[in-house]
């Protein structure tokens, strides 16, 4: 059958995907977006916001446990059905992408169900529908496939009913007992959330600390908080073999005890098969973990990536700074290119761990002469305030060379709020000298900043 001529062809409708069809298509060009699942992406139906809709409830139980000490007794019986029940009837219509399919096709777009594959230079294969499908992209291709989930190669645990994320977003209760393999922002969400819900957590990660790309002072806060939430936490631990007798799942690890539990978590990473996206076609490495991408996020010829697969941080904020950039590329409109100084990002356990920009061996790492600054919460006024619950801290580094912050971490309860000052700090590169002038409202917890500027000194 004969390629049917358009003049853009998405592969993939994360949230960058949805982003880019709509502005192409609202634009008047001929648009096919294909999507293999629903459109969206991860982040609607399996990611950010059910699992921000899982932290919500466990925070809630949280500050309620800590009424004891506060304000007098509050009996807490946890019960996930109004979780579970928020995320299926609220944000995920029963997984149901209608009205996002009914919102990109008011633009003008056409949706394509199925997998997209690059077949030719400007040429797109859509298998999975009744017979392939080709199209031929006069203006260009924009993939946005985004990622699945990491299963590492540990013995016996393919065969088991192992979850992913997108199984446990779907849980309508806690389990009695639980296994998070991975203790990257996803098990790190997952675990404190099933554990203020009652369940047994073990969490497990063959690195040396949990979130281990973060600053080791927010990691250490975040070991002592879950330790002392009841989380088996283990770190520097390998698992050996993994079985399941229909019931129970028995984990054995290099050294240790084994255990037995109801549910095993895999949090392992995201990984995309670039092979299957056929973008050896359009000379790219098929083998690579990422596609390199140019500040307007182009790929190849004729060719543009966003999101997760670029490499600049697996964040749906990432993946909606790129698309207007790639969308006004492709529209051949002028405009800034992107730019990912200050990349934020939020892991929302409580506490919160907001980080921007570079840590401080990443920045040492880069050649900068480095000087840090650090104000541990309980010792400001709002922290000393809050009382329980008050772990955290801010940490700041700064090139000492140009008199600027290159980064920061805030680990607080709202942490993912304290480090809006801070992304402005990187991103605009205000002069040290002026973020001290600032007046920072007393007392508040991103008052903490001035007093981590503070301990930097100056010289
Ligand atoms: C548990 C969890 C929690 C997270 N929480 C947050 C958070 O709080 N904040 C945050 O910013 N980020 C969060 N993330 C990351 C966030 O989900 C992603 O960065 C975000 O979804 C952006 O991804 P994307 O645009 O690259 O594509 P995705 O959202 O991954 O979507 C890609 C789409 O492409 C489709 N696709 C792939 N290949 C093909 C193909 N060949 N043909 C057709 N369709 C295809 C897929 O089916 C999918 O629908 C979280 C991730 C996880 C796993
Ligand atoms: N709040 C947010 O913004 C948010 C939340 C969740 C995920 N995300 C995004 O999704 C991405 C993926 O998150 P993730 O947590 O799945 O991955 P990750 O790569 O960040 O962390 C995976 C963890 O698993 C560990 N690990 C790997 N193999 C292991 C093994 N065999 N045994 C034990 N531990 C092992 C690693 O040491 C690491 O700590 C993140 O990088 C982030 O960009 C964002």
């Amino acid at each position: 059958m004969a390629a049917k001529e358009v003049d853009v062809v998405v592969i993939g409708m994360g949230p960058g995907g949805e982003d880019v069809a709509g502005r192409l298509a609202t634009a008047g060009l001929d648009v096919v977006a294909v999507e293999a699942r629903l459109v969206g992406g991860e982040c609607p139906y399996y990611a950010c916001i059910p699992t921000k809709m899982m932290v919500r409830g466990a925070d809630a139980l949280g500050e309620a446990r800590r009424v004891p000490e506060l304000a007098g007794s509050a009996t807490v019986r946890p019960d996930f059905t109004p979780v579970a029940d928020r995320i299926r009837d609220e944000a995920t219509t029963g997984w149901d992408d209608t009205a996002a399919v009914q919102r990109f096709e008011k633009t003008g777009g056409r949706l394509v169900r199925g997998r997209g594959r690059i077949t030719a230079p400007g040429e797109v294969t859509v298998t999975g529908g009744a017979q392939p499908r080709t199209f031929h992209a006069r203006r260009g291709i924009v993939l946005n496939p985004g990622t699945e989930p990491v299963v590492p190669p540990v013995e016996g645990l393919a065969g088991t009913p192992y979850w992913t994320n997108r199984e446990a977003v779907a849980a309508r209760e806690a389990p009695d007992s639980l296994l998070v393999l991975g203790a990257g922002p996803v098990g790190l969400e997952f675990t404190q959330v099933f554990a203020r819900f009652g369940s047994a957590v073990t969490l497990v990660d063959n690195g040396e600390r949990v979130l281990g790309p973060a600053e080791p002072e927010a990691s250490a806060v975040l070991e002592r908080v879950l330790r002392a939430e009841g989380v088996d936490v283990r770190t520097g631990t390998a698992v050996r073999r993994v079985s399941h007798d229909g019931d129970l799942f028995r984990v054995e690890f290099d050294g240790g005890e084994p255990v037995r539990v109801r549910r095993l978590l895999v949090a392992t990473g995201r990984r995309t098969d670039l092979a299957e996206l056929g973008v050896g076609a359009v000379g790219l490495d098929e083998n690579a973990r990422t596609i390199p991408v140019d500040g307007r996020l182009r790929a190849a010829d004729g060719v543009w990536a966003i999101g997760d697969v670029t490499g600049h941080g697996a964040f749906t904020h990432v993946s909606v700074h790129q698309a207007p950039i790639a969308a006004a590329d492709l529209l051949g409109t002028d405009g800034p290119a992107a730019d990912y100084r200050a990349v934020p990002s939020v892991t929302f356990t409580d506490p919160e761990v907001g980080m921007v920009g570079l840590t401080e061996s990443a920045a040492l790492e880069r050649g900068f002469r480095v000087r840090t600054g650090i104000a541990q919460l309980p010792a400001t006024p709002r922290g000393f305030i809050h009382g329980p619950g008050n772990d955290g801290l801010v940490k700041v580094v700064a090139d000492a060379d140009r008199d600027v912050l290159v980064g920061a971490t805030a680990v607080a309860p709202g942490g993912g709020e304290v480090l809006g000052a801070l992304s402005v700090a990187v991103h605009a590169e205000v002069p040290l000298a002026v973020l001290r002038q600032q007046i920072w409202a007393y007392p508040t917890f991103h008052r903490a900043i001035s007093a981590a500027l503070e301990d930097l000194g100056t010289g």
